[in-house]
């Protein structure tokens, strides 16, 4: 936390100041009451010694893009930017009451569940951003916060990127910082994210961050020297599978070709460990078929585009639409993640669709919900209901007596090398002339040689998940499948299509109800199917795996509704089809 004193809250014409909220490093936040339309809005405002015009214009082209991510329902909503009476640039924005992720994570023992259906809707909105050209740099589970219905937004988009000055505006959260954060010049790219998503993931679950030692000395040049040296140690949890544990560290791979080759990767290979534990699949919210979500954000070329700093920078969009293939990046080096190959890269081949291993599903039985379910944000759902923060109270845990905690804080990086204003490739190193890591790089030395030699493996064993995002086949009020169950078609690449013409009959006098279903149109030899019914009151109902068409089941609901997915390759239909099963006579 920030140690220094909040500046004074700044008048702004229509809104009424109601209290401090919190300090970052580069801003306060501020609760106020907006008169029109009447509300409370928090209000992020950048300290005086950022606030230079040049500053302000960033500011501005900075917020635009915050204003169109922020549609995306798991980014925070900005109202508007503009700049107080005092000079000082602000940002209002939805204000979200509930504690950020970065306080429950150290007070509370988060349950796997939940932690998996938080970072699978942040990745969403982390993939969104990729796929305008952005480039989020400060995941952490402080910067997800809650909103008052209890969803997960991200938030903290560069807004220290609205500064001109590349050399103080360049910071980094060094616990969930990758190692390439720390090279001299740094590099950064869409698996940047991808590691601090893990490592965001991580904390969740182990209640510290990757590298932190419980009652050790956490001093940042030692977690520096960690984050580059040493490997990731499994969380810990009894209740997280070892497919969680290597989505982990594939995510958090010291080599950053290593790791999935996009967030969206990574939330499949957690949509895979849901279906493992029988949990709902949380959707992946993304914007359309072609990955674009905006069309005249940063695009490649923009250097000129001075006000821009590191928080926005260019990525190739064009590669969204094929979301599972590594997205090449412009003029970056070999070996650099813009420089990956498609071919050369070992990891990837080992990722590719089709030789994930092992398949989730290999017997028809049921799977069962992990042993230890600690989750305890249960809440009434409709399908899916991602909620992220407890309506139940939840255990508190204190920190372990002696914990020194890390410097969680975003911090500036100590130096003063000289540097040009504007965005930079992430396929190249870092901007002209690179801010200098100074002492922390230092620190570092010769660490990051060994980067490519550390965890690897990890990506051979790899069984990421290649589902994709579970919207249910509508059906019609007689039970009757409207959509016709076809070859799905989402977001998400390629996809396993789903079942056709699923129909139920309930047989009441019997105490049962039988659904069949036909295969899909390019039904393939070795496909599976797996079954859900549907319970109103839970989530969690365990998928069943079976080898036929059909399926004979007591009844337990009424109506009695089923999801039926095709399983092939480990990987699942994009789009389960769903159906009630209509009443019989006899
Ligand atoms: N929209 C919001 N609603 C409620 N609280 C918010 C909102 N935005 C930020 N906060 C809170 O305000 C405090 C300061 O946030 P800010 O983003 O400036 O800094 P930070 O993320 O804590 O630090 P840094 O960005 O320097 O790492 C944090 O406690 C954060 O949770």
């Amino acid at each position: 936390m920030s140690k220094r004193a909040p500046s004074p809250p700044p008048q702004i014409p229509g809104f009424e100041h109601l209290q401090l909220v919190g300090s970052g490093g580069f801003a306060d936040v501020f609760l106020y009451q907006q008169q029109r339309p009447r509300r409370r809005v928090a209000v992020k405002v950048l300290l005086h010694e950022w606030s230079s015009p040049g500053q302000r214009a960033a500011f501005e082209g900075e917020a635009d893009v915050m204003a169109r991510l922020s549609t995306h329902p798991s980014i925070v909503t900005i109202y508007e930017a503009d700049v107080a009476p005092d000079g000082r640039p602000y940002l209002a924005m939805e204000y979200c009451s509930r504690p950020s992720l970065g306080t429950r994570y150290r007070t509370e023992r988060l349950g796997v569940a939940e932690s998996l259906r938080v970072v699978v809707q942040i990745a969403g909105a982390v993939e969104t951003a990729h796929r305008a050209g952005i480039l989020h740099r400060d995941i952490k589970p402080a910067n997800i916060l809650g909103t008052d219905y209890g969803h997960p937004v991200l938030t903290d988009f560069g807004i220290s990127s609205t500064v001109d000055d590349v050399t103080r505006a360049e910071g980094l959260s060094i616990p969930w910082s990758p190692p390439e954060s720390f090279e001299e010049p740094p590099r950064a790219s869409a698996a940047t994210d991808v590691w601090a998503l893990g490592a965001t993931l991580y904390s969740f679950l182990a209640g510290r961050s990757p590298f932190e030692v419980p009652g050790g000395s956490n001093s940042s040049a030692e977690l520096v020297q960690r984050i580059c040296a040493q490997p990731l140690a499994p969380t810990g949890r009894s209740d997280a599978p070892p497919s969680l544990e290597m989505a982990l560290a594939t995510a958090m791979a010291k080599n950053p070709q290593a790791r999935y080759p996009s967030v969206l990767e990574l939330a499949r290979a957690l949509q895979h460990v849901q279906i493992e534990l029988g949990l709902a699949v949380t959707p992946i919210d993304l914007l359309d078929d072609s990955g674009v979500v905006q069309d005249d954000v940063v695009s490649s070329g923009d250097d000129d585009q001075g006000t821009r700093l590191r928080g926005v920078v260019s990525i190739d969009p064009s590669g969204a639409g094929g979301a599972r293939a590594p997205r090449p990046a412009q003029g970056g080096a070999p070996g650099t993640p813009g420089g990956r190959s498609d071919v050369a890269d070992p990891w990837q081949a080992a990722r590719r669709p089709g030789r994930d291993v092992p398949p989730t599903f290999d017997a028809p039985v049921p799977v069962a919900p992990p042993a230890v379910h600690d989750d305890t944000a249960r809440v009434a759902v409709v399908e899916p209901a991602p909620q992220f923060a407890s309506s139940t109270p939840v255990a508190l845990v204190s920190a372990p007596q002696g914990l020194q905690v890390p410097q969680e804080d975003t911090v500036l990086r100590p130096d003063t090398g000289t540097s040009a204003p504007g965005t930079w490739d992430p396929g190249t190193p870092g901007p002209a002339g690179g801010p200098g890591r100074g002492r922390v790089v230092a620190l570092v030395g010769g660490g990051v040689a060994v980067l490519a030699a550390v965890v690897v493996a990890a990506a051979l064993l790899l069984g990421g998940g290649r589902g994709g995002t579970p919207d249910p086949v509508v059906t019609d009020a007689d039970g009757g499948q409207v959509d016709g169950g076809g070859d799905a078609h989402d977001n998400l690449g390629d996809l396993v299509p789903s079942v056709r013409h699923l129909e139920g009959s309930a047989y009441p006098a019997l105490g049962d109800a039988v659904f069949t279903w036909d295969q899909p149109a390019d039904s393939q030899i070795g496909d599976t199917y797996a079954y859900q019914v549907v319970d109103p009151t839970s989530d969690d109902s365990p998928w069943v795996t079976v080898a036929g068409t059909n399926v004979d089941l007591p009844i337990t609901q009424d109506p009695m509704c089923l999801k039926v997915v095709v399983v092939r390759d480990g990987k699942f239909s994009a789009n389960p089809t769903h159906a009630c099963a209509t009443a019989q006579g006899d």
